[in-house]
Protein backbone atom coordinates (compact mmCIF):
# COMPACT_ATOMS: atom_id res chain seq x y z
CA UNK A 1 0.00 0.00 0.00
CA UNK A 2 0.82 3.99 0.07
CA UNK A 3 2.73 5.43 -2.46
CA UNK A 4 4.29 3.56 -5.05
CA UNK A 5 7.70 5.79 -5.07
CA UNK A 6 7.98 5.39 -1.15
CA UNK A 7 10.02 2.81 0.65
CA UNK A 8 9.30 1.73 3.87
CA UNK A 9 11.77 1.09 6.47
CA UNK A 10 11.53 -0.59 9.70
CA UNK A 11 13.78 0.58 12.78
CA UNK A 12 14.05 -0.85 16.22
CA UNK A 13 14.57 0.71 19.27
CA UNK A 14 15.71 -2.13 21.30
CA UNK A 15 15.74 -1.20 25.05
CA UNK A 16 17.92 -3.29 27.29
CA UNK A 17 19.03 -2.71 30.98
CA UNK A 18 18.03 0.83 30.72
CA UNK A 19 19.72 1.79 27.54
CA UNK A 20 19.21 1.99 23.46
CA UNK A 21 21.16 0.15 20.91
CA UNK A 22 22.45 2.07 18.38
CA UNK A 23 24.34 1.18 15.14
CA UNK A 24 26.59 2.81 13.25
CA UNK A 25 26.55 2.37 9.16
CA UNK A 26 29.59 1.89 7.26
CA UNK A 27 31.42 3.39 4.77
CA UNK A 28 29.89 1.62 1.39
CA UNK A 29 25.98 2.05 2.49
CA UNK A 30 23.78 5.01 2.07
CA UNK A 31 24.08 7.57 4.51
CA UNK A 32 27.50 6.42 5.43
CA UNK A 33 29.03 6.30 9.24
CA UNK A 34 25.78 8.06 10.20
CA UNK A 35 23.86 6.35 13.56
CA UNK A 36 20.45 4.15 12.78
CA UNK A 37 18.50 2.42 14.92
CA UNK A 38 18.52 -1.15 13.14
CA UNK A 39 16.38 -2.32 10.98
CA UNK A 40 15.55 -2.51 7.33
CA UNK A 41 13.05 -2.40 4.29
CA UNK A 42 9.68 -4.33 4.04
CA UNK A 43 9.62 -7.16 1.66
CA UNK A 44 6.19 -7.74 -0.61
CA UNK A 45 3.24 -8.52 1.61
CA UNK A 46 5.72 -9.02 4.90
CA UNK A 47 4.19 -7.63 8.07
CA UNK A 48 6.22 -4.54 10.06
CA UNK A 49 7.08 -6.58 13.13
CA UNK A 50 8.19 -10.03 11.04
CA UNK A 51 10.07 -7.74 9.11
CA UNK A 52 12.27 -5.98 11.70
CA UNK A 53 12.63 -9.49 13.42
CA UNK A 54 14.33 -10.84 10.23
CA UNK A 55 16.36 -8.20 9.63
CA UNK A 56 17.31 -7.59 13.46
CA UNK A 57 18.74 -11.34 13.19
CA UNK A 58 19.98 -10.92 9.94
CA UNK A 59 21.67 -8.09 10.82
CA UNK A 60 22.96 -8.20 14.74
CA UNK A 61 22.21 -12.00 15.01
CA UNK A 62 19.61 -10.89 18.17
CA UNK A 63 16.36 -12.37 18.39
CA UNK A 64 13.69 -9.11 19.76
CA UNK A 65 10.17 -8.49 20.82
CA UNK A 66 8.62 -5.52 18.94
CA UNK A 67 6.47 -3.59 21.60
CA UNK A 68 5.05 -0.29 21.05
CA UNK A 69 4.82 1.37 16.87
CA UNK A 70 6.07 4.75 17.35
CA UNK A 71 5.06 7.61 14.64
CA UNK A 72 6.34 6.83 10.81
CA UNK A 73 8.62 9.51 10.14
CA UNK A 74 8.66 10.51 5.68
CA UNK A 75 11.86 11.48 4.37
CA UNK A 76 12.76 12.82 1.38
CA UNK A 77 16.03 10.79 0.56
CA UNK A 78 17.58 11.25 -3.02
CA UNK A 79 14.73 10.59 -5.27
CA UNK A 80 12.96 8.01 -3.12
CA UNK A 81 10.81 8.91 -0.36
CA UNK A 82 11.44 6.85 2.91
CA UNK A 83 8.97 6.31 5.55
CA UNK A 84 10.82 5.15 8.80
CA UNK A 85 8.62 3.15 10.96
CA UNK A 86 9.92 3.03 14.25
CA UNK A 87 9.05 0.48 17.13
CA UNK A 88 10.57 -0.04 20.58
CA UNK A 89 11.37 -3.22 20.96
CA UNK A 90 13.06 -5.70 23.82
CA UNK A 91 15.48 -7.89 23.56
CA UNK A 92 15.02 -11.31 24.12
CA UNK A 93 17.77 -13.46 23.58
CA UNK A 94 21.93 -13.76 21.45
CA UNK A 95 24.91 -11.98 21.65
CA UNK A 96 25.50 -8.79 19.37
CA UNK A 97 27.51 -10.18 15.84
CA UNK A 98 27.57 -7.13 13.37
CA UNK A 99 27.27 -8.42 9.62
CA UNK A 100 27.26 -5.31 8.31
CA UNK A 101 27.14 -2.41 10.73
CA UNK A 102 30.41 -0.56 11.50
CA UNK A 103 30.00 -0.20 15.12
CA UNK A 104 27.50 0.13 18.22
CA UNK A 105 26.81 1.19 21.32
CA UNK A 106 24.01 0.58 24.11
CA UNK A 107 23.58 4.33 24.61
CA UNK A 108 21.80 5.75 27.90
CA UNK A 109 18.89 7.72 26.99
CA UNK A 110 20.34 11.15 27.96
CA UNK A 111 23.54 10.61 25.98
CA UNK A 112 21.30 9.86 22.45
CA UNK A 113 20.95 13.24 21.05
CA UNK A 114 25.13 13.43 20.90
CA UNK A 115 24.77 10.95 18.16
CA UNK A 116 25.57 12.12 14.40
CA UNK A 117 21.95 10.56 13.48
CA UNK A 118 20.49 9.92 9.92
CA UNK A 119 18.01 12.82 9.40
CA UNK A 120 14.72 10.89 9.55
CA UNK A 121 15.99 9.56 12.31
CA UNK A 122 15.72 12.89 14.56
CA UNK A 123 12.11 12.79 14.96
CA UNK A 124 12.01 9.48 15.52
CA UNK A 125 14.51 10.09 18.62
CA UNK A 126 12.66 12.99 19.87
CA UNK A 127 9.44 11.33 20.28
CA UNK A 128 11.12 8.15 21.72
CA UNK A 129 12.42 11.07 24.69
CA UNK A 130 9.74 12.38 25.00
CA UNK A 131 7.78 9.23 25.77
CA UNK A 132 10.66 8.17 28.32
CA UNK A 133 10.40 11.78 29.52
CA UNK A 134 13.48 12.65 29.43
CA UNK A 135 13.25 15.63 26.82
CA UNK A 136 14.80 18.10 29.03
N1 LIG B 1 17.74 0.62 8.98
C1 LIG B 1 17.60 1.93 9.02
N2 LIG B 1 17.61 2.62 7.86
C2 LIG B 1 17.47 3.95 7.94
C3 LIG B 1 17.30 4.61 9.18
N3 LIG B 1 17.18 5.94 8.93
C4 LIG B 1 17.28 6.12 7.60
O1 LIG B 1 17.23 7.19 6.99
N4 LIG B 1 17.45 4.89 6.99
C5 LIG B 1 17.56 4.69 5.54
O2 LIG B 1 16.61 3.74 5.14
C6 LIG B 1 17.14 2.88 4.15
C7 LIG B 1 17.15 1.48 4.72
O3 LIG B 1 17.91 0.68 3.98
P1 LIG B 1 18.59 -0.62 4.58
O4 LIG B 1 18.99 -0.44 5.99
O5 LIG B 1 17.78 -1.79 4.24
O6 LIG B 1 19.92 -0.71 3.81
P2 LIG B 1 20.55 -0.14 2.52
O7 LIG B 1 19.91 1.08 2.03
O8 LIG B 1 21.99 -0.09 2.85
O9 LIG B 1 20.22 -1.34 1.58
P3 LIG B 1 20.26 -1.51 0.02
O10 LIG B 1 21.70 -1.52 -0.32
O11 LIG B 1 19.57 -2.81 -0.15
O12 LIG B 1 19.51 -0.36 -0.59
C8 LIG B 1 18.54 3.38 3.87
O13 LIG B 1 18.51 4.27 2.79
C9 LIG B 1 18.88 4.11 5.16
O14 LIG B 1 19.84 5.11 4.97
C10 LIG B 1 17.28 3.87 10.38
O15 LIG B 1 17.14 4.37 11.50
N5 LIG B 1 17.44 2.52 10.25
Amino acid sequence: MGDVHSIKVVCAILEQHNRVLVTQRNQNMAQPLLWEFPGGKLEPDEEEEQALIREIKEELQLDILPVKRLTPVSYALGDKLLELIPYICHYKAGAIQLVEHKAYQWAERSRLRNYNWCPADLPVLEEYLQLTQLSL
